[in-house]
């Protein structure tokens, strides 16, 4: 179920192609009102999704050694200007006890938690949280990477700048050797 009243985004955006000196009613704009509404609608879908829902998949798997997935795209929307971020992430983390997720649900957990208005830093350190409340593995460490179009195409205008965020959570946050290689696999 949808968590955005597309009818008041409709009005909304009425109201601000008003007044950035548009006219609503001329006819390449009649329909944008009601796309920009479905647009939300879709990018905003992760402010729905608990993603930890995701990590209810688990296999009894007896496997306590690294499992990695990188690269995973990902678009976000910054909350600041509400333009797009985009780039990709990397999650890692050592199970304990049989808690092996499906690999998917890793990047289902990415997708629900960048489709929302959202900082990056917060998308790491959320996904991070997630998988240690629901899987209790060893260790965790997930690496975001992207480009924030706030920084490209206005402001500061630094196209290809590419912030790079992290966060560590238990075994891999005390041992520095474990955190390397972990690193030269995401970076390999
Ligand atoms: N920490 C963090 N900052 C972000 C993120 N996305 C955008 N920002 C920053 O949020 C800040 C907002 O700064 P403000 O001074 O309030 O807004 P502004 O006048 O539009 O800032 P400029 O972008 O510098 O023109 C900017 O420095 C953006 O680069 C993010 O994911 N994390
Ligand atoms: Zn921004």
């Amino acid at each position: 179920m949808s968590s955005v009243n597309k009818p008041q985004i409709e009005q909304a955006i009425r109201l601000l192609l008003e007044a950035i000196g548009e006219d609503p009613n001329r006819e390449g704009l009649l329909d944008t009102p009601k796309r920009v509404a479905k647009m939300y609608e879709e990018v905003f879908s992760g402010l729905n999704e608990d993603p930890k829902e995701h990590f209810k998949t688990v296999f009894g798997e007896d496997h306590e050694e690294l499992v990695l997935v990188k690269d995973i795209p990902f678009y976000s929307m910054c909350e600041h200007h509400l333009v797009p971020f985009y780039g990709r992430a990397h999650v890692a983390y050592i199970p304990k006890g049989g808690k092996v997720t499906g690999l998917s649900k890793l990047a289902r957990a990415v997708e629900a938690v960048a489709k929302r208005p959202q900082l990056q830093e917060r998308i790491t350190s959320t996904v991070a949280d997630s998988i240690v409340e629901s899987l209790d593995p060893h260790g965790v460490m997930v690496v975001v990477e992207a480009e924030h179009m706030c920084m490209t195409m206005r402001g500061v205008k630094k196209p290809g700048a590419m912030t790079i965020t992290s966060a560590v959570r238990g075994i891999l946050q005390s041992d520095a050797a474990a955190r390397a290689e972990v690193l030269s696999l995401m970076k390999a």
